[in-house]
């Protein structure tokens, strides 16, 4: 693969609504997007899926610019690329950063399905012609307007239900969407809020017949999960513990859960990704992929990973109008009866607006080699 140049813009868009977890709120989304052009004249794009507050991992938009800058490019122009796989293992050296390595190696992977004139999809080794999607329900003002919100998802076809829960926000949610809605498939994400002192509130949840409780523990634990998950029914999908196959492959070890969430960016790209993906199939780990609100060039990543055959459950992979008053990619990403179709289309299958793109860049630079 012959890379000429890279272009890194930061984007801001406004998110149709405010998204509230236990660890904070989204009002806008600032994000860094990738641009990795060859000397044929074709571009790789993808997204960073780092925010501006080190609230879900340590990374941030800033700390994505300064290693892909100062480190990971570099280390890019100076490495021989042959396939995308050679990109995950030239940034070996650099520890962590995970995003700022995934939307590199994501652009590169564009590219090289694009080079080749086959989707991304397919590149990967992709067998679904389409997806199952779910939507993840932000923490509200009200119990009323979760349940009108989740009555109007519910309506539109969404397959699964996630609600974000924390303390003081969760029993009693449960129990009046169980009310409401006995036979949906209903989940819920506590992005790290509880400890094992809550074995006992955690087991009132298990009445609620939920498929999974999400990262119910610290951020970076896998031990205290599998001691909970020995006191719950419960299946414990791990999100945010999951950095890398070593972390998988010790969680389905020791039994700290029994579903894992993937997210390209947290565990730095989409070779890395395909080596978890396999780990679990072969394991009998089902996997959903999750998602960072990301704009439409994340979203198509993410469609192209779930496209593979142990993604078995429905992912936070929702259409682009559930976020966006505009995309920045045409065609839009659109849901139909609760899927989405998988673009045959080569690389990502949908194209950056270019002047969309404009709008919503505040600045950009780019690297030559
Ligand atoms: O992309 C979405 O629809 C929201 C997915 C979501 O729940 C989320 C969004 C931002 C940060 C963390 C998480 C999470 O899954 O924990
Ligand atoms: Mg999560």
């Amino acid at each position: 693969m012959d890379i000429k140049s890279i272009v890194l813009r930061h984007v801001k868009m406004e998110l149709l609504n405010p998204f509230t977890t236990s660890v904070g709120t989204e009002v806008d989304k600032d994000f860094i997007l990738v641009e990795v052009k060859s000397k044929s004249g074709e571009s790789g794009w993808a997204e960073s899926v780092s925010i501006m507050e080190p609230i879900y991992n340590e990374e941030t938009v800033k700390t994505n610019w300064h290693i892909m800058s100062d480190h990971l490019i570099p280390i890019l122009f100076a490495s021989e690329i042959r396939h995308p796989d050679d990109v995950s293992e030239a940034f070996r050296p650099i520890r962590g950063n995970f995003n700022a390595k995934a939307a590199l190696e994501g652009a590169v992977w564009d590219l090289y399905a694009r080079e080749k004139g086959i989707s991304l999809a397919k590149a990967l080794g992709g067998v679904k012609e389409k997806i199952e999607v779910g939507v993840s329900v932000g923490i509200q003002e009200s119990e009323v307007k979760m349940l009108k919100q989740i009555e109007g998802y519910v309506n539109e076809g969404y397959r699964r239900i996630k609600v974000k829960i924390k303390p003081g926000w969760d029993v009693h949610i449960l129990k009046s969407i169980r009310a409401q809605f006995p036979e949906i498939q209903l989940m819920a994400d506590a992005n790290c809020a509880y400890t094992l002192n809550d074995i006992d509130h955690l087991q009132r949840m298990e009445e609620f017949n939920l498929m999974m409780i999400e990262q119910p523990l610290d951020h970076d634990d896998i031990i205290d999960h599998a001691k909970l998950q020995s006191h719950l029914k419960t299946p414990i999908c791990l999100d945010e513990s999951i950095h890398t196959f070593e972390d998988a492959r010790k969680a389905i070890e020791l039994g700290s859960c029994r579903i894992i969430n993937l997210k390209i960016g947290r565990v730095g790209g989409l070779t890395e990704s395909r080596r978890i993906h396999d780990l679990c199939e072969d394991h009998n780990i089902p996997m959903w992929c999750g998602g960072m609100l990301e704009a439409g060039i994340g979203r198509a990543h993410n469609i192209a990973i779930t496209s593979l055959s142990n993604f078995t459950l429905p992912g936070d992979t929702a259409p682009s109008s559930h976020y966006w008053k505009e995309d920045i990619i045409d065609p839009e990403v659109t849901m139909e009866d609760g899927f989405i179709f998988v673009p045959e289309r080569p690389g990502i299958g949908y194209e950056p607006n270019r002047s969309k793109l404009e709008d919503v860049t505040l600045y950009s630079r780019t690297y030559s080699k």
